[in-house]
């Protein structure tokens, strides 16, 4: 069944690979992204976004100062937010952003990702009348300014103050210390002229917590700073530096009471204060980030593993076989080993960014009816899948980076950005270590409802089962009970960890110590818990995907999901084997079948790459370019360096011949 992307003119190996491919690319990408509309809709916004001149790169951002490239990002941005806003759906956003922008960044990118949800989620009906439809209309540009420079995990330990003045029924806003300036967030620096500010709440000298404010930082009408706003931008960074992350000192600001953000908590004009159904709506903002930044970061795992398995089909290096021809480096098992578990990582990484979507939205809804019950989970599981995937994603991107050799190291390849902008994600909205902790404390809620007997939400319901012997190895040739046996030895050793860290963290507390010191004394292992948790979840999510997938593309999805289980289980072997529940022989025999996987995948690793649908210009990557011609391209790339606009250098002419003739004349 051959791939649809194949070209007159393209290298012959990549033709070679696609023609070769056993499943309909097309298929796949449609169940990808949902349906064949969405698929055909994805093609439609690459094609014209590369047709508009207005999206046209005279050089590429590569070459250009931050000055510069902030700049074409925000003439981009004006060209998206006017001229396109309306032939785009909103879920079709992110995308045409990809490929008109690129990933480093853009001015609307906190407006979009955590203004406006704070806004829509969190602002009282009054405020949200009056602000809400000229944020969407983008008559105003704004950002959520929570992070400072002193503190951004300890959000009770947050310094900036919002006090409450009865008198004229105003907050103040105050930033106490140097330490206390907002610090980080996306777009304050320059582009933002509003923010919502997240401030302890300060009635009567009674610090209530951290609220969220709508604070006005710059002139709607020359965009100056305000009175009383110090803002600017933090300085280059190891990506994103399209994005002004900004600094922000407010010195005793005023703002209206009703500039509170009041759905959950309000302040009437006397000051009494109204807490919320659960005490964490205030970090709405945060949860919406983090359920839908799986699957963007299972997107840039796609590009990278693009990359690397189109470069990998073209290059030739070296021969497996004496006398044979050179062979295509993806030819060798060590290369197949990198790259092929991150193309199925990616594959699991969208699946579960597609799930925790819907349940987040779930979730929305029932906030809006009065009803917080599913937040715990969501909570939980967004904070481990934030930290699984942009560990998991990071360490991905680099296997694909070295794996495309000296070429990899070069910006031409895209990678080394892909990497730059992806591994942020460890970091933002909550440290990773900090969030599996957050995961580990329901683990440990759900540890002791499941000894009671009480009813486990689904993704917590393993921890209420019983374990049997593990069946890995021992089910025949079978494939389906196969991923049912390695399912359950994952469904053990997740429950196995959470108990084994609950019985750690029990026996501390019975040896004298307090909760939360026996609790640091443990969170190593309770990490470990979460970390397991998280990656049976992507297991179970996977294999929903796969059983509910049509026919058509049903075989391929079923070598991919085998060689993720392989992978997982392989990479988790010290889990497995711990408290004996799998032996040397069951680990070996994964990692047989981890083998026998790479073979079985390798006819189909550049048609499973086609089918994430990335275009070449949203790829941005002279090694993994749809045509494979690298080699001409890769000249032509680096022909646009500045360096090369004169034969001769300034620096060369000023210095070096200088010195070289100095040296000459000595002799
Ligand atoms: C054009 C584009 C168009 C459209 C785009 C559309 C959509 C885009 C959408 C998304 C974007 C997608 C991808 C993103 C891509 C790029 C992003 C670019 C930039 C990223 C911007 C980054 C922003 C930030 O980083 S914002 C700052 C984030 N900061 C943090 O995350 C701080 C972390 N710290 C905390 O969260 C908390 O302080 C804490 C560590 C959780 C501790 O809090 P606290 O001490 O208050 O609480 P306790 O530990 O005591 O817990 C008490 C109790 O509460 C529970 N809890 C805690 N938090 C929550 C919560 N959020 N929700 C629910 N429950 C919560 C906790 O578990 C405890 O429960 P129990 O008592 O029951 O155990
Ligand atoms: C690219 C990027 C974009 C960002 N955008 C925004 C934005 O738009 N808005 C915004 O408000 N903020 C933003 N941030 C800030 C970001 O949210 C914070 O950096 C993040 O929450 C971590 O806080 P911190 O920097 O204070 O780290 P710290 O809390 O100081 O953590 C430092 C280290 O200490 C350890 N640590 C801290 N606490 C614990 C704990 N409880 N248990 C175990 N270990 C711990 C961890 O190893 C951690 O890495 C952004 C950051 C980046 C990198």
């Amino acid at each position: 069944m051959p791939n649809r992307c194949i070209r007159p003119g393209d290298n012959p190996d990549l033709t070679k690979e696609r023609e070769t491919c056993t499943f309909d690319t097309d298929e796949l990408a449609a169940n990808l992204y949902g349906s064949r509309r969405n698929l055909e809709r994805r093609r439609e916004i690459s094609q014209k976004v590369s047709a508009d001149p207005d999206f046209a790169d005279p050089i590429p951002h590569e070459f250009l100062s931050r000055e510069k490239a902030v700049d074409a990002t925000a003439k981009k941005s004006k060209v998206i937010f006017q001229k396109w806003k309306n032939l785009v759906k909103p879920e079709e956003m992110p995308h045409l952003v990809n490929e008109a922008v690129g990933i480093q960044g853009f001015p609307l990118a906190l407006h979009h990702a955590m203004f406006l949800p704070s806004l829509n989620s969190q602002a009282d009906d009054d405020l949200a009348a009056e602000i809400l439809p000229r944020a969407k209309a983008y008559e105003i540009i704004g950002t959520y300014a929570q992070t400072e420079m002193g503190h951004g995990t300890n959000l009770r330990e947050l310094e900036t103050t919002a006090t409450y003045d009865k008198t004229t029924q105003e907050f103040v806003i105050n930033t106490p210390t140097r330490k206390a300036m907002k610090w980080w967030p996306g777009n304050l620096g320059k582009m933002s002229n509003y923010a919502v500010v997240c401030c302890q709440l300060i009635i009567d000298g009674k610090n209530l917590g951290p609220h969220n404010f709508l604070v006005q930082l710059r002139c709607e009408k020359t965009h100056e700073p305000l009175p009383g706003i110090t803002v600017g931008d933090i300085g280059p960074k190891i990506a994103y530096n399209t994005t002004d992350n900004g600094f922000l000192a407010l010195d005793n600001v005023r703002i209206p009471r009703r500039q509170m953000l009041m759905k959950h908590a309000k302040v009437s004009p006397d000051g009494t204060y109204t807490p919320p159904i659960h005490a964490k709506l205030n970090y709405g903002a945060m949860v919406h980030v983090r359920a839908h930044m799986i699957y963007s970061h299972g997107h840039l795992l796609a590009r990278a593993a693009a990359v690397a398995t189109r470069y990998s089909a073209v290059r030739r290096q070296g021969r497996i076989e004496n006398g044979g021809p050179e062979v295509q480096i993806l030819d060798y098992q060590t290369q197949q080993h990198r790259i092929f578990p991150q193309i199925a990582r990616a594959y699991a990484i969208l699946f579960a960014g597609q799930e925790v979507r819907d349940q987040y939205a779930k979730t929305l809804e029932g906030i809006a009816n009065g009803q917080a019950d599913l937040l715990p989970d969501l909570h939980a599981l967004t904070s481990g899948l934030k930290s699984v995937v942009t560990f998991m994603g990071g360490l991905g991107i680099e296997q694909c980076r070295m794996s495309c050799g000296g070429h990899g190291y070069s910006d031409a390849s895209g990678l080394p950005k892909l990497y730059g902008v992806q591994i942020g994600g460890c970091t933002y909205e909550g440290e990773n270590m900090v969030m599996l902790q957050q995961t580990a404390r329901y683990l440990m809620k759900g540890v002791k409802w499941a000894e009671q007997g009480k009813s486990l939400s689904p993704s917590i319901a393993y921890l209420g089962k019983k374990s049997g012997k593990s069946l890995i190895g021992l089910k025949g040739g079978d494939i389906t009970r196969e991923h049912e046996a390695i399912l359950e030895t994952l469904e053990h050793t997740a429950r196995r960890l959470a108990i084994d860290a609950s019985q750690l963290w029990e026996k501390r507390i019975k040896g004298g110590e307090c909760k939360e010191r026996a609790w640091n004394g443990v969170t190593v292992e309770m990490n470990r818990a979460s970390r397991v948790y998280t990656r049976l979840f992507m297991a179970r999510s996977f294999h929903r995907r796969l059983l509910s997938s049509p026919s058509s593309i049903r075989s391929v999805l079923s070598d991919l999901f085998s060689l993720y289980l392989h992978y997982e289980c392989v990479d988790m072997a010290q889990h497995l084997l711990e408290d004996g529940h799998c032996n040397g022989g069951q680990i070996q025999y994964l990692k047989k079948r981890l083998y026998e996987d790479l073979t079985t995948l390798r006819p189909n690793a550049v048609s499973l790459v086609d089918s994430f649908e990335i275009s070449d210009r949203e790829l941005n990557s002279v090694l993994g370019r749809r045509d494979g011609n690298v080699y001409e391209a890769l000249f032509q790339w680096a022909k646009q360096s500045e360096l090369n606009y004169t034969d001769v250098l300034p620096a060369v002419k000023n210095y070096m011949m200088p010195m070289m003739e100095e040296n000459r004349s000595k002799l």
